[in-house]
């Protein structure tokens, strides 16, 4: 199989960028915001707990808005606290519109759309597509992929049905996300074939919820220093 017969190898040089910043990280952390005005205190506790990188859900309506907050607060400048900020639960080519514009570096979906695919690629931003299936690893590699979110990745066999895709795919890089804690991670950063491991347990939603930002920044750092060599 070739490239061209694949509809072409990943991506541009920017998201080979950001691959590396994520892949450098090990962790993706999953977060949902139910009011924007959390945004900029939650994404400087990523970034004090030693994790500048957010997946931030389109659930809940808070999202774009939380997007923009941590934009608009400088999270994200290069020559400051760096944070990558995305955009998670994207599932129509409406919110790849909304989410860009916010200002999210990366895409994220539960699921594999064509057409959300097809609406990153045009805004030349990284895409993240849930896979969870052969069939599915599949049609995101004809559709010139090569970094896959797995999910919901303990319930769909875990560890085992990654090293069992990485047999047909060896060229596939995974993003398992779906049931990782603390216990199970170093499982999943053992394997080759995974980039980074999501996860939504250094921002819980009650600590967010209750503004506490300490909290955050101390599961955060906890996490980090879990995967450290990892
Ligand atoms: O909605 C999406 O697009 C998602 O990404 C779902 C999240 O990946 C999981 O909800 C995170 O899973 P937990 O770490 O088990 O909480």
């Amino acid at each position: 199989m070739t490239d061209a017969i694949l509809g072409g190898g990943e991506t541009s040089a920017a998201d080979a960028a950001l691959l590396t910043r994520i892949s450098a990280h090990r962790l993706l952390p999953v977060v949902v915001l139910e009011d924007a005005a959390d945004a900029a205190g939650l994404g400087a506790a990523l970034v004090a707990g030693g994790l500048p990188v957010a997946e931030v859900t389109f659930r809940t309506a808070a999202a774009a808005d939380s997007v923009r907050a941590m934009v608009d607060a400088g999270l994200t400048e290069p020559d400051g606290p760096n944070l990558l900020v995305g955009a998670g639960t994207v599932v129509t080519p409406e919110q790849v519109d909304t989410a860009v514009a916010a200002g999210a570096r990366f895409v994220v979906s539960p699921g594999l759309s064509r057409a959300v695919v097809e609406r990153c690629q045009e805004h030349g931003v990284l895409v993240l597509p849930g896979t969870a299936t052969a069939t599915e690893v599949q049609a995101a590699l004809t559709m010139g992929l090569r970094t896959v979110k797995f999910f919901p990745a303990e319930s769909s066999g875990g560890v085992a049905a990654i090293k069992a895709l990485t047999g047909p795919f060896p060229q596939m890089r995974f993003v398992p996300t779906g049931g990782i804690k603390e216990s199970n991670v170093a499982d999943y950063l053992a394997v080759p074939a995974v980039l980074a491991a999501g996860g939504s347990w250094m921002v819980p939603g009650s600590a967010v919820a209750a503004g506490d930002f300490a909290q955050v920044e101390r599961l955060t750092a906890g996490a980090v220093a879990l995967v450290a060599g990892s």
